[in-house]
């Protein structure tokens, strides 16, 4: 269940007489989604997506705003947010924050097929490609500086070993992936999991949930997406989907040479984020909303397939 705060039908009929989408004809709820309140709104002409933003910091949403507009209008599968008839997207209803989005058609990739990865690796490129030149800034909320702060918070939860791994690794990032790495910067996705995306088989219909959204290092992305898309059941990398992305994304954006240099070392960093981030939910901060939390076991073995292996070459 993820809506945690209820519209009713009227409630949003008459919201959107702001906008120029024409009459509500339905309303559900989403089930899925674990952060905000999701809702697919019909009406007699489009359907839409309406989220209610339940959490973080409300004065980040701007950012996002301008950041889907960028990337709306650059003929990539990414659904800008629809604007009222004063040019406004943010609003507000129910006492909360909320955006309203063309509705894509599709569902979220289980495990990936080949098709699905080149489309993937294509489109992350082709963002990259862009975003260098995106000119708002919201320094990445989970990079090496975040992870050095916040690790000590569950050392205390780990065994004597992953005490040890988790303390290696990130000795290991710091003295490599410093502030100085001169790795190419833009805006970001920051959590471009399968789920955050929808297919008609194998034709990407768009990238979702840009919420932690922010700019940094493209190669942050690109990592997420490997860790997600490219790990079998026991962590370790499936090589066919690894060079399908890979290579899409090469085509699009080709690397630079820092990139391929600190490339293993992202791939390892980014798996870290993930069972530290996964950790943080299941031993100290718990939602408020009461959700399964996600594996951080999961993280943990994808961090250690990557911390022992060379990463294939790149085409
Ligand atoms: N533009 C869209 N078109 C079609 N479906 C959408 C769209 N945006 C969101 N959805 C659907 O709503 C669900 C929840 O959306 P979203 O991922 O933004 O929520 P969330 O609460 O931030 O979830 P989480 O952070 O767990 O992914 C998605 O999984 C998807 O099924
Ligand atoms: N994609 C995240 C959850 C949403 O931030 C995870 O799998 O831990």
């Amino acid at each position: 269940m993820a809506v945690f705060t209820p519209l009713q039908y009227d409630q949003v009929s008459d919201f959107l007489t702001r906008y120029s989408v024409g009459e509500l004809t339905r309303l559900d709820e989403v089930a899925s989604g674990t952060e905000n309140s999701t809702f697919f709104v019909t009406t007699d002409r489009q359907a839409m997506v309406l989220t209610l933003f339940e959490q973080g910091d409300q004065q980040e949403l701007p950012f996002f705003v301008e950041l889907l507009d960028f990337l709306a209008v650059r003929e990539l599968p990414i659904p800008g947010p629809i604007h009222d008839r004063e040019g406004i997207a943010l609003q507000r209803l129910a006492d909360r924050p909320a955006l309203l989005f063309p509705r894509l058609p599709g569902r979220h990739p289980d495990t990936a097929t080949l098709a699905q990865c080149r489309a993937i690796g294509d489109t992350l490129g082709r963002m990259h490609d862009a975003s260098r030149h995106f000119k708002g800034k919201r320094p990445n909320p989970r990079d090496l500086r975040w992870i050095s702060a916040t690790y000590p918070r569950v050392m205390g939860y780990l065994n004597a070993e992953d005490q040890a791994l988790m303390r290696d690794e990130i000795d290991a990032y710091r003295s490599t992936l410093s502030l100085d790495a001169g790795l190419p910067q833009g805006a970001l996705h920051g959590d471009l999991f399968r789920d955050n995306t929808l297919f008609e088989g194998d034709r990407l219909g768009g990238l979702i949930d840009f919420y932690n959204g922010c700019t940094g290092d493209l190669i942050f992305d690109l990592a997420i997406v490997i860790n997600d898309w490219c790990s079998n059941d026991d962590g370790s990398l499936d090589e066919q989907r690894y060079d399908a992305i890979m290579k899409a994304y090469q085509e699009a954006r080709p690397f630079e040479a820092a990139e391929h240099t600190h490339w293993p070392m992202m791939l390892r960093m980014t798996a870290l984020r993930y069972w530290l981030s996964r950790l943080l939910v299941v031993y100290v901060d718990a939602p408020a909303h009461a959700l399964t939390p996600k594996d951080p076991a999961q993280y943990r073995a994808i961090l250690k397939s990557r911390s022992r292996m060379t990463p294939p070459p790149l085409v």
